[in-house]
């Protein structure tokens, strides 16, 4: 595999309970990593991948630092309670990008993704900015080309941008030209959107491509009513590719992403959009983008991103 590399042992180190039970386990002694990328020779059936770019985000005049996010945040995980989901989880390394080629580790990412999905796992990657999108959005389709996938994206921002070359603003906007040059339909929703991060072009984009938006004064007010819309998407799906903008969350909450949100959709009440979604036993394929742990503060915003991904984790039916 090119553009590859395996997770270091010392990434996944924490504190060792088992003197006091032999079921007192974090995830570091219940995850497994391997020196190749093997998926199919791998335990369990959630592969955990990490893409190590922030190219997309420098393309997109935004704040670098994603590329360290893979890591920061397996350290992160480490330390978190092992419960009996969690043992699904093995790590299958990072993808890299070699100097400023976004497209080619895109690529990459995409055959790292249809390797695992083909063995039998769902995925779950670690971004990268949100130009992870391109490259895992590409994966699960490639794997599931009889299917209807749906795209639900939590996001302050559509992503739906038109640019000469790929960025962390455009993954939608190139899955939406992909699946019409497929003769595929295009399923998109972004929940969490702010009105005002996100000019009157991209909303008529979206409107033309027919995407379901949940705004976030919405999951504010009446998270109900929005578990609701997410729910009448979600019906008529196969298949369901979750990507988290973790910009979603307000910037008191994730200090440590590009772009920061003043008002933001709060971790509590994500947490309840993402319960019918991970137990909808469609959920084939997760990711967490744009936490950027140089703008962290204390490692907070990567304990709220960590607590998110063992949540979904736990919830992954
Ligand atoms: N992935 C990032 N998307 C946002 C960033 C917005 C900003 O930097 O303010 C976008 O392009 O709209
Ligand atoms: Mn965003
Ligand atoms: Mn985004």
């Amino acid at each position: 595999m090119k553009q590859w590399r395996p997770t270091p042992s010392t990434v996944w180190q924490g504190r060792d309970d088992t003197a006091e039970a032999d079921n007192a386990l974090r995830l570091f002694q219940t995850i497994t990593c391997s020196s190749t990328f093997s998926p199919a020779q791998q335990p369990g059936d959630i592969a955990l991948l990490g893409f190590a770019c922030d190219e997309g985000v420098k393309r997109n005049h935004g704040r670098t630092g994603a590329a360290q996010a893979p890591t920061v945040l397996r350290r992160a995980l480490a330390n978190m309670a092992s419960h009996a989901e969690h043992r699904r989880l093995s790590d299958v390394g990072d993808v890299v990008i070699e100097q400023t080629d976004l497209e080619q580790a895109q690529q990459a990412l995409r055959e790292a993704v249809l390797a695992c999905q083909r063995a039998g796992k769902r995925t779950l990657v670690l971004g990268g900015g949100h130009e992870t999108a391109w490259g895992h959005g590409l994966g699960v389709l490639d794997a599931f080309p009889q299917e209807k996938v749906g795209i639900i994206n939590l996001d302050a921002h559509l992503d739906l941008r038109s640019a000469p070359q790929a960025t962390s603003g455009t993954p939608f906007r190139q899955l939406a030209r992909h699946c019409t040059a497929q003769q595929r339909d295009f399923r998109y929703a972004c929940c969490g959107l702010s009105m005002a991060a996100n000019t009157q072009a991209l909303l008529d984009e979206a409107a033309y491509r027919n995407v379901t938006i949940v705004e976030d004064m919405q999951c504010l007010s009446a998270p109900l009513e929005a578990i609701a819309q997410l729910e009448q998407f979600m019906a008529d799906l196969d298949r369901i590719y979750l990507t988290i903008d973790l910009d979603v969350l307000p910037a008191w909450e994730m200090p440590a992403v590009s772009a920061p949100a003043a008002l933001g959709v709060p971790c509590a009440i994500l947490l309840q959009l993402l319960a019918p979604i991970c137990r909808s036993g469609k959920l084939q394929a997760v990711d967490l983008v744009e936490f950027n742990p140089s703008r962290d503060r204390e490692g907070h915003g990567a304990g709220v991103a960590a607590r998110l991904a063992w949540q979904v984790i736990r919830w992954w039916g």
